[in-house]
């Protein structure tokens, strides 16, 4: 499927539109493990093999391939994948908790690659936060000194540490179990104090490595709807791993689709919806209520000599699911405006076509 326009979609106000200096930037990043690992990427022979063929002839398993993005300030960009898909590798080599074995790495412009043992703590301290499947929370430990710990090592006072702490706690939605131990609080609860425990040190950016897929599904969405309300309030950059595709289009401005260590698209839900790249990723969003994630910009069609144009108004980043209500109770086809200028229109038809699922099949 095609939008309707001949540009790519585009949502106004996605961070791209804002053309800011990414906080991340990652070029051509390999992550490969196993002896003589540093030959694969600058081998024009051995990074064509796929992962099976490398490791047969070299022992060698490339768990990240020649993968680049970039994150925008204020961006959650979430990286989606089967195990095994190099996910975790990925995200690790962003802070060099694992080295990678070629490419650039960018943090506001520094090569982390560059930064020796002493920047790269510094770094680690108080820019990048990392939440965990597991929290690694301190049994002995109550939650506010859970939370403070960061702090603590920082050297930060008790009476400063524990101010900020409990600030958090009540930002995570925590107040009242300041003074609990982590096994006298639930799983979900217990992400929030991990959650808590990141937002803390303040970090520029927020990693998190699937922080909710030991929850079970209903406090796994509350986790969900917790962290678009975090970001709201405090606009922190993050950058989230998950397997769960309604998850990537829950939390993600942008997603990257990652297989057998390379990227195979990155974009905005809608976009990959809307124009998957290959059959792994149609695969990937066939269930996917289209109404949901699809927005006007895919679905109008240009204006016939014959049809009115004197209906309502519509913006073309409206989703579909949004706009059903009105189109179908106009008496003209809606017209799709934006800046004052008209792109499309949409009616009843367009409308049901996505409803009932047949739009975008033919
Ligand atoms: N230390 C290591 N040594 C050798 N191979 C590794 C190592 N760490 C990861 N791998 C391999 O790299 C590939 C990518 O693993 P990675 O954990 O990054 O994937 P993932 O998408 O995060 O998967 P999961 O969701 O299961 O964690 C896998 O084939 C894995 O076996």
């Amino acid at each position: 499927m095609t939008p309707a326009t001949t540009e790519a979609p585009r949502r106004r106000d996605t961070p791209e539109d804002r053309a800011p200096t990414p906080v991340i930037s990652v070029r051509e990043l390999w992550k490969v493990f196993g002896p003589k690992a540093g030959q694969v990427p600058g081998s024009e022979e051995l990074r064509g093999l796929t992962r099976r063929e490398l490791m047969d002839r070299t022992g060698c398993t490339a768990a990240v391939r020649d993968v680049s993005f970039d994150v925008a300030p204020g961006e959650v960009f979430v990286v989606m994948g089967l195990s095994g898909s190099g996910k975790s590798t990925l995200v690790r080599c962003l802070t060099r908790l694992i080295e990678p074995t070629a490419g650039e790495i960018l943090f506001e412009g520094e090569d982390i690659r560059d930064a020796d043992a002493g920047r790269l703590r510094e770094l680690r301290r108080s820019k990048f936060s990392m939440v965990f499947q597991h929290f690694g929370l301190l049994p002995h430990r109550r939650v506010v000194d859970n939370v403070a710990f960061g702090l603590e090592i920082r050297g930060m006072s008790r009476a400063e540490r524990t101010r900020r702490a409990l600030e958090v706690v009540e930002l995570v939605g925590l107040s009242g179990y300041e003074s609990s131990y982590p096994d006298q609080l639930s799983g979900g609860m217990q992400q929030r104090v991990g959650l808590a425990r990141a937002l803390a040190g303040d970090p520029d950016v927020l990693l998190f490595d699937e922080p909710f897929s030991a929850l079970d599904p209903l406090i796994r969405r509350d986790m969900q709807n917790e962290v678009v309300r975090l970001h709201r309030e405090v606009g922190k950059t993050m950058v989230f791993i998950t397997h769960d595709l309604s998850e990537a289009l829950r939390l993600g401005d942008r997603i990257l689709i990652m297989r057998d260590g390379r990227t195979v698209q990155c974009g905005t839900g809608d976009e990959l919806v809307g124009a998957p790249a290959d059959d792994y990723v149609r695969d990937f969003v066939r269930d996917v209520p289209r109404g949901d994630v699809l927005t006007l910009r895919w679905i109008m069609r240009p204006a016939d000599p014959g049809d009115a144009l004197d209906g309502p108004e519509l913006g073309p980043d409206v989703v579909v699911k949004e706009a059903t209500r009105a189109v179908l109770a106009a008496e003209k086809p809606v017209k799709v405006v934006e800046n004052g200028k008209l792109l499309g229109i949409v009616g009843d038809e367009e409308i049901l076509a996505v409803v009932a699922g047949q739009e975008g099949d033919a």
